[in-house]
């Protein structure tokens, strides 16, 4: 009876809510990209190739060998796990807000349920910012929440990336889950040291006109504390996405209306903030209407 007394804001639908068992998931494509840094004979094509299957069947794909020095992540899980030790204060005091959306934030909306999760936003910037504070403070989550039923929220609610691509380190607690294409079935993504996961997003989506769809995903809530690390490759916002000329043709015309980045993200971006009452913005509401053909 514990979720009685459980904040609202934060109950899944119960379509929504993780099962107590999600099954690891089989056959998610594990793609070696070392092929790419040999110094010849690449075959780039045969990799092209590989990636493509993955879109098409999973949408999601955990990348190996990949050449991002294993230091290099190891610092940034470690400049992460710093600042959410941070105190709260500390924290807020690099708050996002509607007007500047970079920085810590914890009440973040999907799909216009709370999520049970703490972020920090930044983008690159041609000067690194500078190193986390040497001072580091333990986190001080309690072991447990009384009257708070983890089973009943999910630390990020199910969502497809508006990006279009997604470049995601976790870390080796997992939760990850993704929903298998074939079935519909949830599955979790098992960490793999020393990889980053891929997934498609919806800009992907609609530049390949459908064929490679973005997938959907969620993260679970965990009794360990879970760090993960994505990084959302967009296009300047002022770029016009549509399905691209090269491929689309009067047997295959676009099934999407053009839309403007810039304009889609930022309200994308005004819907974590708060719950809205309207569904937030989708690449769905861009798909043109089925043209009925009638002799
Ligand atoms: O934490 C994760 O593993 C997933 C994060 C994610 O899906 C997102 O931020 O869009
Ligand atoms: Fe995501």
């Amino acid at each position: 009876m514990g979720g009685l007394s459980m904040d609202q804001a934060f109950v899944q639908a119960p379509e929504h809510r993780a099962k107590p068992s999600v099954a690891e998931a089989d056959g998610i494509p594990v793609i070696d990209l070392s092929p790419l840094f040999a110094a010849d004979g690449v075959d780039v094509d045969a990799l092209a190739a590989e990636v493509g299957r993955a879109s098409q069947d999973w949408g999601f794909f955990v990348v190996v060998r990949h050449a991002v020095p294993e230091e290099v992540v190891a610092r940034a899980a470690e400049a992460q796990r710093a600042f959410f030790a941070l105190p709260p204060a500390r924290r807020a005091a690099v708050a996002r807000s509607e007007a500047a959306q970079m920085g810590y934030y914890a009440s973040d909306h999907t799909q216009n349920v709370r999520d049970w999760k703490e972020a920090f936003d930044l983008v690159p910037t041609r000067h690194p910012p500078p190193p986390p504070p040497a001072v580091v403070l333990d986190n001080k989550w309690p072991d447990d929440l009384p009257g708070f039923s983890p089973d009943l929220a999910l630390g990020l609610g199910h969502h497809k990336d508006a990006c279009a691509l997604t470049v995601l380190y976790q870390d080796a607690v997992g939760g990850l889950d993704v929903r298998r294409r074939c079935d519909g079935e949830w599955v979790r993504v098992r960490p793999i040291p020393q990889s980053f996961i891929i997934n498609v997003g919806d800009i992907v989506q609609v530049w390949s006109n459908d064929r490679y769809e973005s997938a959907e995903h969620r993260v679970a809530v965990n009794v360990e504390e879970r760090f993960s690390m994505p990084f959302f490759f967009y296009p300047a916002s002022y770029t016009m996405v549509e399905p691209l000329e090269e491929i689309v043709s009067e047997e295959s015309p676009a099934r999407y209306n053009p839309y403007c980045w810039g304009k889609f993200f930022s309200t994308r971006k005004n819907g974590d903030f708060k719950k809205l009452d309207v569904d937030n913005i989708q690449i769905a509401h861009f798909r043109k209407k089925a043209l009925v053909h009638i002799q």
